[in-house]
């Protein structure tokens, strides 16, 4: 396989090729996603909840992200790397810019960051300073306080067309590509069908342009809680290197998610 870019993403959207995409957060683990042909591999904010115990994702740092960012990409060879923009690290544009330098300088291709119109203006400035931008909508887990707890997004008619335009001033802001996380499918591919740029679901049917889980839920070992749209792969093939091969090949294929994994 050779270097998945922004522009190879894009293209895989127009071919209809599924996109498959995991959590990393060192670089042992990201060389046997990479190694299993991973399209995209994400230092999620998540390492708040997986590698420190926390119950959301408010205490992880700029520093922290840039330490991980720094130890994925020297296991990665090929997938995309994106690193999440932690908490209030990107609360004003200039913010925005100088975190996201942290990351890029540690080795991300891109950066992600939650939420809708309160960031058309920070997507423009970063990616005219050359800082391509994930856009991130739907459950934003950095929202958990606003939204009194990790529930699913889009579930009435106005916010869910709300949520259509705000994907599509993403877009036009300059982001070049969307996660969507625990909305209803109906409203994931319609969203998939309003914007040209590639989209990422969690949680979000089996329409998206491609699909994420957190790592530690598809080898087993999330402690706590296992959301219901992600899926034990090791439960199924009792090895490393086949649990990612066959996650990647389901996602390709479209056999994963399953209805029993969305939301409706
Ligand atoms: N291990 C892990 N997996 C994840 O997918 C994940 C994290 N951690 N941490 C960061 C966020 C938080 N996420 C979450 C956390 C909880 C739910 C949850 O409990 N959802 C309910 C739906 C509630 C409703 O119906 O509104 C569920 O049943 O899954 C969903 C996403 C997704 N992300
Ligand atoms: C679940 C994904 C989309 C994420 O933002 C994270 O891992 O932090
Ligand atoms: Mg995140």
């Amino acid at each position: 396989m050779s270097k998945i870019t922004t522009s190879k993403l894009l293209k895989m959207k127009q071919d209809g090729e599924k996109i498959a995409a995991i959590t990393a957060y060192d670089a042992s683990f990201a060389g046997l996603f990479d190694q299993q042909g991973i399209h995209v591999m994400l230092i999620g904010d998540s390492m708040g909840m997986v590698l420190h115990g926390q119950d959301s994702t408010l205490s992880v740092t700029n520093e922290q992200i840039a330490y991980h960012t720094k130890c994925v990409r020297a296991g990665t060879e090929n997938a995309l790397v994106i690193a999440d923009m932690p908490f209030m690290s990107y609360s004003c544009p200039a913010t925005a810019l100088k975190n996201s330098h942290e990351l890029m300088a540690a080795g991300a291709n891109m950066v992600k960051i939650e939420g809708g119109e309160w960031l058309y203006e920070t997507i423009k400035q970063l990616t005219q300073n050359g800082v391509p931008v994930c856009g991130h909508l739907g459950l934003t887990p950095q929202s958990v306080n606003v939204f009194g707890g990790f529930k699913i997004q889009g579930r009435d008619a106005d916010k869910a067309n709300e949520m259509i335009e705000h994907a599509k001033g993403l877009e036009k802001a300059g982001a070049q590509l969307l996660v969507l996380e625990c909305v209803p499918v109906d409203l994931a591919n319609a969203i998939t069908a309003a914007v040209s740029i590639p989209t990422i679901g969690i949680g979000a049917g089996n329409g998206t342009d491609g699909q994420i889980l957190v790592m530690h839920d598809i080898l087993g070992i999330s402690s706590g809680y296992i959301p219901k749209f992600s899926k034990n792969y090791i439960e199924i093939t009792g090895n490393l290197q086949q649990a990612v091969s066959l996650y990647i090949d389901e996602v390709q294929s479209g056999a994963f998610p399953d209805e029993a994994r969305w939301f409706k």
